[in-house]
C-alpha cells in the first residue's frame, strides 16, 4: 500500500510536467516540494532559475544544484509549485505548517500559475480541522491573540519557533472558515498580524492530488 511519503513523491513527480522550460519559477516549502526539488533536479527541465520561499528550501535548491534567484531579479514568475496544509475544492487553502507562510504569499502572488501538490489526505470538503497559522509580530502577540479569540479562534503559540522573517506563529484551532476570503482579510487586519495561512485571494490554479489509485489534476470548481 502506497505511504502518505509515496503519495507526496508521486504528486511532486507529475507536477513536473507542469514546469515550462526556460522560465524562473517559484518554489515553496515542506515535505511535498523536497520531492518536487530532488524530482526537478533528476529532471531534463532548463528552468532559468527558482525564487525560494524558506531558508530550508534554499538548502535543497543549493544542494542539489538549482540556481537560485531572489524576488526581486525577476519579473514575475511563470509557475509557483507547493505544498498545503489543507486544500478545498476551490482550491483554495490553508499554508504554514512549516512557518513559510509569508514568504509562501509573497512569491504565489507573483506567478502566473499556483500548482499545488498534495496527497489525499490534504483535500477536504471544508478548511479548517489544520489550525490556522497566524504569523505575529512578537510585541503585539497577546493583543493579536485577544482579536483572534473575539473571531471564535482558540490561538496557541508555537513554541520556540520564528520564521525566517523573524516573526512568531500562533496556531488557531476553531476557526469558522466557511468564509475563506472574508476570514483572510479580518485576521489580516488585525494590527500586529504581519500575514495568515488561508489562501483564498490567491487560491491555486490546479492541484495535483495523488491517491492511492493513482495522480490527477483538478481544477477549481
Ligand atoms: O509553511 C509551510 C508550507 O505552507 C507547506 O506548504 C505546508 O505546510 C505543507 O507542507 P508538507 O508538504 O510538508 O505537508
Amino acid at each position: 500500500m502506497a505511504t502518505q511519503d509515496d503519495l507526496k513523491r508521486m504528486a511532486a513527480h507529475k507536477a513536473l510536467e507542469l514546469v515550462p522550460h526556460g522560465e524562473y519559477i517559484g518554489v515553496g516549502t515542506g515535505s511535498t516540494v523536497k520531492y518536487f526539488i530532488e524530482a526537478l533536479a533528476a529532471s531534463a527541465k532548463d528552468i532559468k532559475g527558482a525564487v525560494s520561499t524558506s531558508s530550508s528550501t534554499s538548502a535543497l535548491l543549493r544542494q542539489h544544484g538549482i540556481a537560485e534567484v531572489g524576488l526581486n531579479e525577476v519579473n514575475g514568475l511563470a509557475l509557483y509549485v507547493d505544498g498545503a496544509d489543507e486544500i478545498n475544492h476551490s482550491l483554495q487553502m490553508i499554508k504554514g505548517g512549516g512557518g513559510a507562510l509569508l514568504n509562501e504569499k509573497i512569491v504565489a502572488s507573483a506567478s502566473r500559475q499556483f500548482v499545488c501538490i498534495a496527497d489525499e489526505s490534504k483535500y477536504v470538503a471544508r478548511l479548517g480541522k489544520f489550525p490556522l497559522p497566524v504569523e505575529v509580530i512578537e510585541h503585539a502577540r497577546s493583543l493579536v491573540s485577544r482579536q483572534l479569540l473575539k473571531l471564535g479562534g482558540e490561538p496557541e503559540l508555537r513554541i520556540g519557533v520564528k520564521t525566517d522573517n523573524g516573526h512568531q506563529i500562533v496556531d488557531v484551532s476553531g476557526l469558522n472558515l466557511d468564509q475563506p476570503m472574508s476570514m483572510e482579510d479580518a485576521i489580516n487586519h488585525i494590527p500586529g498580524v504581519v500575514e495568515n495561512g488561508i489562501f483564498a485571494r490567491r487560491p491555486a490554479d490546479v492541484l495535483v492530488l495523488a491517491r492511492a489509485g493513482g495522480v490527477e489534476l483538478v481544477y477549481a470548481k
